[in-house]
């Protein structure tokens, strides 16, 4: 199944779909180093968990490849933990860019260290495993999908669902075929989606501009619904189960996701719908005991007081805009479909 390609990589060449000019446009956009990859993440060009941490790592590969006098290994290690440190700063609350910033900073340590292993030797094994992680996140999210769908099925006995998501977890978040959006991408593909609802997710839209673009270009049955819509979506429509991403859990599955996930858990648990959380192991930090310790990033209140260049809200009124929320972990009734299979909170464990 063809589905939209957020981040194109080939022999250091990288190329971006702007993500802030969809559903108008499909343009992609060079990323030539990583202060282009920083920007674009940091102005949302590119977002979601996984394709976040992808970008940044793919802008070292490029800078990598065209790095073609190595002269020492100590250097080429200092200035991986300069350039990861910088990018991690792009965003707080998605722990991908973290985690895979610290693979690569152990792997280098490691080449360091080695001393059957030269300068260019050590630049290629970084770069082997930068480029890799392109195809292991599709392989990822096509396991979440196939995991996720078989114990939707299963837990809800019915064999065509009614499902409700949020935000954009699918290809333009992703790697391609997505995570919670992979799964319900699995569930039609096995003719066992009946409908998806999916909301606008205000204010930045990401339901509605890109989940729907999406959805339409997949030609799956759905209907997007406002935010606050929600509840009354779940008892008119009978939703049987509710499947959103993740940007960072916790060790105890405290979950944070795009703001609004908290109170879907929280009305999933009134309508008697089965929640689930759908991310990959590079979205866990087993860092952190809870979802207390997770760093929630604002945003710019212009993305509430206006549409696009017209305001839309009184001049001069106060605004909070988070840009995500936690989900205390007992609310995850469905589970945490990871690439490994479906696992309560209380089962998650460090490889
Ligand atoms: C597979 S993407 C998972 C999450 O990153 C997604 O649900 C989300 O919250 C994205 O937020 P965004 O602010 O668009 O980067």
């Amino acid at each position: 199944m063809a589905t939209l390609l957020a981040i194109k990589y080939s022999a250091g060449q990288l190329e971006i779909l702007d993500q802030l000019q969809l559903p108008e446009s499909c343009i992609y956009i060079p990323i030539n180093n990583v202060q282009d990859a920083w920007a674009a993440i940091r102005e949302m060009k590119v977002r979601g968990a996984p394709a976040i941490a992808i970008v940044g790592c793919l802008s070292l590969a490029v800078e990598l490849r065209k790095l073609t006098d190595v002269e020492s290994k100590k250097d080429l290690n200092q200035m991986i933990k300069d350039k990861l440190d910088y990018l991690v700063s792009s965003r707080p609350t998605a722990v991908n860019m973290q985690l895979a910033a610290e693979a690569c900073v152990k792997l280098s340590s490691e080449l360091l260290e080695n001393d059957s292993v030269d300068a260019a030797a050590a630049r290629d094994a970084i770069l082997k495993h930068l480029e890799a992680m392109l195809e292991n996140d599709i392989a990822d999210n096509l396991a979440i999908g196939e995991y996720g769908a078989k114990d939707m099925v299963e837990k809800t006995g019915k064999s065509k669902l009614r499902v409700m998501t949020h935000c954009n977890t699918g290809s333009l978040a992703t790697a391609g075929y997505g995570t919670a959006l992979g799964v319900i991408r699995s569930l039609h593909k096995a003719n066992q989606l009946d409908h998806v609802y999916c909301t606008e997710t205000r204010p930045y839209n990401q339901g509605s501009r890109l989940t729907a673009f999406e959805l339409v270009y997949e030609k799956m049955p759905a209907t997007l619904i406002c935010d606050n819509m929600a509840a009354a979506a779940m008892k008119q429509f009978k939703i049987d189960a509710i499947i959103v991403g993740a940007d960072r859990v916790a060790a105890n599955g405290d979950t944070a996701n795009k703001i609004g996930t908290y109170q879907l858990a929280v009305l999933a648990k009134s309508h008697n719908v089965l929640f689930y959380v759908a991310a990959p192991f590079s979205s866990i930090d087993f860092e952190i005991p809870s979802g207390d310790s997770i760093p929630i990033e604002e945003r710019p209140h212009s993305e509430m007081t206006h549409t696009g260049s017209i305001r839309t809200a009184a001049a001069g009124i106060n605004c909070w805009n988070p840009g995500f929320d936690v989900t205390p972990s007992q609310l995850i009734t469905g589970g945490i479909v990871t690439e490994k299979g479906v696992f309560r909170a209380d089962q998650l464990e460090h490889d």
